[in-house]
């Protein structure tokens, strides 16, 4: 048997396995399913479906998608054969960042690719190759194709206009960059509230879940900005954002399996996915008319300016056919979506750094100090907070990135410089995890170096080029390129106002001395921090 699938080519074993799975139906992009019911947030709802997407995949493990019969002259890691590939896909999903790192050391500055359950994934490597994905035009490698019309199949589960006029992304490339400065007195409010709420006024330590304090932290501080104070203090519509991300995830997963035909009806279907939408539109409906009465106030073409967030920009940019709650609700969810999530690992990971750093506390907290007037903290101050800015970019390159990021949809066949060419069809993304770990990139790169981008930063006199929010090819945690993420300033902004705060009012400590939380790997997706490890905070002078 063996020897007969080491015989037949392997695209001919995949085109197989290919017309195999088109009759049962059902493809791999359920991975990510495995990773949904593992994920802590847990919806009794949408587990059942979690739960059968996740068996299924075991079940049916003999999966190709139609991106694999291309000639494959890239090499490959985790075996040629069939049976070879399937072992090497269920290494990689069930395992560890082992097949990525063999290929990224065995081929660095060139192309490899790995079998994952539903076809191959081709991974680049080296900077040269990274520098031309970020240079490609959209229309040739596409990350919105790749992270939202496949990822999260927008054009049902939102609509298909979201992505033809993602004026909802706008707001957080203009609008939210320009006013950060404002807005930086919010999000500190945000943090103290959140805090004072949850650490009382004792002089004993107070434990603190990471997760849970990391969950709270980004909803209340970005939920402000997004729809204004009501909304950021409402449980209700906490919890709805807490199990939001995964009825998003399931829901694509779900309909990607369908026929094209049968998307709109599948998705009209899902009920636990239009129930959410309906318990969202519930919440933002009464913000909504409000800020509507008052628009009739200010006069008909006039938004009341006080509240610079997301909900008026919608209200403003949402052309005709968009001025609906359903419409407005799924484009503010789209935002929640992409800012939720990744900002509460990434709060959670920097606590657990700093309380497992707590040598860098004296001098990170003297620089806060010193930009600081009295507790007032200014996007000014924070811009000068070099020190922190470092620590917190040291925290996310060990803990921040996934194993595979910088996922593009290949739009038309592309060919690398090296003369590599990848196929219109396929998908293709860069190490995250290893570009991190990379010796070439970061010496003693498995040490918690706190200052070492500061070092660079004054060693080249370049303050900016090595801020946590400047992208480059060997700090992928925002992407690189057009489409990087346009909230990493945000994201810099709050976890430095965190940071600081915290500096400034509490002593922290881990739960265990000398022990921090370690992350746990969760298929492909980042390293998630230890979902229920916790901290140890007491008030200053106690
Ligand atoms: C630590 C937290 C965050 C991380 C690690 C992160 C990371 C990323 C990454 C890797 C991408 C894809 C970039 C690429 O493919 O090259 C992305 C896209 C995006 N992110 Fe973030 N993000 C975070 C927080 C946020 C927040 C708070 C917001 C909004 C308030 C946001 C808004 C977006 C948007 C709108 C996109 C899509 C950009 C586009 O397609 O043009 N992100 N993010």
């Amino acid at each position: 048997m063996m020897r007969k699938s080491e015989q037949i080519p392997v695209e001919s074993q995949l085109r197989m396995v290919q017309q195999f799975t088109e009759k049962i139906a059902i493809d791999t992009s359920l991975i990510p399913a495995l990773w949904l019911s593992s994920n802590g947030v847990e919806d009794t709802r949408i587990l059942p479906f979690t739960l059968c997407a996740s068996t299924l995949v075991q079940l049916v493990s003999l999966s190709a998608s139609s991106s694999l019969s291309f000639s494959l002259n890239i090499p490959t890691i985790g075996g040629e054969g069939l049976l070879d590939s399937y072992v090497g896909a269920y290494k990689f999903l069930f395992g560890t960042r082992d097949l990525i790192q063999e290929g990224y050391d065995k081929h660095y500055g060139k192309a490899f690719r790995i079998p994952m359950l539903s076809g191959w994934l081709v991974l680049v490597t080296g900077p040269r190759m990274i520098e031309e994905v970020r240079a490609a035009s959209e229309s040739g490698l596409s990350s919105r194709a790749a992270l939202f019309k496949e990822s999260l199949q927008t054009d049902y589960t939102f609509s298909p206009e979201y992505l033809l006029d993602p004026y909802h992304f706008q707001f957080v490339q203009t609008s939210l960059v320009r006013d950060l400065g404002v807005r930086i007195a919010e999000i500190k409010d945000e943090i103290a509230t959140v805090f004072a709420e949850l650490i009382p006024p004792t002089n004993d330590w107070t434990r603190l879940g990471g997760c849970l304090t990391g969950q709270q932290l980004a909803f209340s501080s970005t939920t402000r900005l997004l729809v204004g104070l009501r909304l950021c203090r409402d449980p209700e519509y906490k919890a709805l954002n807490d199990h939001w991300p995964d009825t998003l995830a399931t829901a694509a997963i779900i309909i990607s399996q369908v026929p094209k035909v049968m998307k709109p009806l599948a998705t009209r279907l899902l009920f636990f996915y239009r129930d959410t939408l309906a318990e969202a539109m519930k919440h933002v409906g009464p913000t909504l008319k409000e800020r509507l009465e008052k628009q009739k106030q200010f006069g008909e073409e006039e938004l009341d300016t006080s509240q610079d967030d997301l909900l008026n920009w919608l209200l403003e940019k949402a052309p005709a056919s968009e001025k609906s709650l359903e419409a407005i609700t799924k484009r503010l969810m789209a935002i929640h979506f992409v800012a939720y999530r990744p900002l509460s690992l990434a709060i959670t990971q920097v606590l657990y750094d700093l309380a497992a750093q707590s040598s860098y506390i004296p001098e990170l907290r003297s620089e806060v100090e010193a930009l600081v007037d009295g507790q007032v903290i200014t996007k000014a101050g924070l811009d000068k907070m070099y020190k922190l800015d470092s620590f917190v970019k040291e925290s996310l390159r060990l803990h921040g990135s996934a194993k595979v990021t910088m996922s593009r949809k290949v739009m038309k066949d592309f060919t690398f410089s090296d003369g590599t060419t990848i196929p219109a069809g396929n998908t293709l993304g860069a190490c995250g995890f290893s570009i991190h770990h990379d010796e070439r990139n970061y010496p003693n790169p498995e040490e918690f170096d706190g200052f070492r981008h500061f070092r660079k930063h004054e060693a080249e006199n370049e303050p900016v080029r090595y801020q946590l929010a400047s992208l480059s090819a060997d700090y992928v945690v925002f992407g690189v390129g057009r489409h990087a993420c346009p909230g990493r300033f945000l994201v810099a902004a709050i976890l430095k106002t965190m940071l600081a705060h915290v500096l400034l009012t509490y002593d922290v400590k881990l739960e265990t001395e000398g022990v921090r939380p370690l992350d746990e790997w969760q298929g492909m997706l980042a390293a998630v921090p230890h979902q229920t490890a916790g901290v140890m905070f007491r008030r200053r002078g106690s």
